[in-house]
């Protein structure tokens, strides 16, 4: 009975990162789970797809499914606009106390709202429990199955706006085969594929991003 993955993550970002600087905990967590242990982080290279639609869509609110550590929590929270809020949702206990403490590391928590439980269950009460209006953005990363029955939960709650942007993470490897053909086949959706590689591996993998016309 030793630590877990995510404790050792937190360890080392607890160890190597400097507090309040969001950079050096993305680092360090990047070159741990390139170097040390594995880890199912959004990782580098597709982070920086990800930092770059963040950045085009310039969101008020985010939505993110399956915190885990808190890897891609920390990459978008530290691009957001001031006043701008990120809600992430983890069903795992202990994920979300390890995600909670990374994102104190990093010096972000006055911008994340992390929720406990599943999406299935806290989807429906986002409107009343945090008067949110809709999302400008959403980023899937939890249980691959999950992808398409959580979106037409967003879609039927009304927390998707048109221009909504949906980042979907694996939908090469390890593949979310009945999303894709919802999102491309869709007339609801305008849906585009950046292809890159699995994370801290060679690989391919890539995010599909799919933004809701409402
Ligand atoms: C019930 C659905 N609702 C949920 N609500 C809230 N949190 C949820 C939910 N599902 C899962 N979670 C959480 O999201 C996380 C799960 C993520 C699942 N991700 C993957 O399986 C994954 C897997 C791989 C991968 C790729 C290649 C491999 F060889 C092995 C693994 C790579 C990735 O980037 C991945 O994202 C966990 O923290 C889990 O507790
Ligand atoms: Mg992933």
């Amino acid at each position: 009975t030793g630590t877990t993955r995510p404790i050792r993550i937190l360890q080392f970002v607890q160890r190597c990162a400097k507090h309040g600087d969001a950079l050096s905990v993305i680092s360090a967590i990047d070159s741990f789970c390139s170097k040390v242990e594995w880890a199912m982080n959004v990782g580098d290279k597709k982070g920086e797809i990800l930092d770059a639609i963040v950045l085009e869509t310039r969101p008020r609110w985010v939505l993110e499914l399956g915190t885990y550590c808190g890897y891609s929590t920390v990459r978008i929270a530290r691009l957001l606009p001031p006043g701008a809020r990120l809600v992430t949702i983890e069903m795992n206990p202990h994920y979300a106390q390890v995600a909670k403490e990374v994102i104190q590391h990093a010096g972000l928590e006055a911008q994340v709202e992390l929720l406990v439980g599943s999406s299935s269950i806290l989807i429906p009460q986002l409107k009343k429990k945090l008067d949110i209006e809709k999302f400008d953005l959403v980023f899937i990363d939890h249980w691959k199955i999950s992808y398409l029955p959580d979106t037409k939960l967003l879609e039927e709650c009304g927390l998707l706006r048109a221009g909504s942007v949906l980042l979907a993470d694996n939908v090469v490897c390890p593949g979310a085969p009945d999303y894709l053909h919802y999102v491309r086949n869709s007339p609801q959706y305008q849906s585009q594929y950046y292809q890159s590689y699995l994370e801290y591996l060679q690989v391919e993998d890539g995010l599909e991003k799919s933004i809701f016309l409402g």
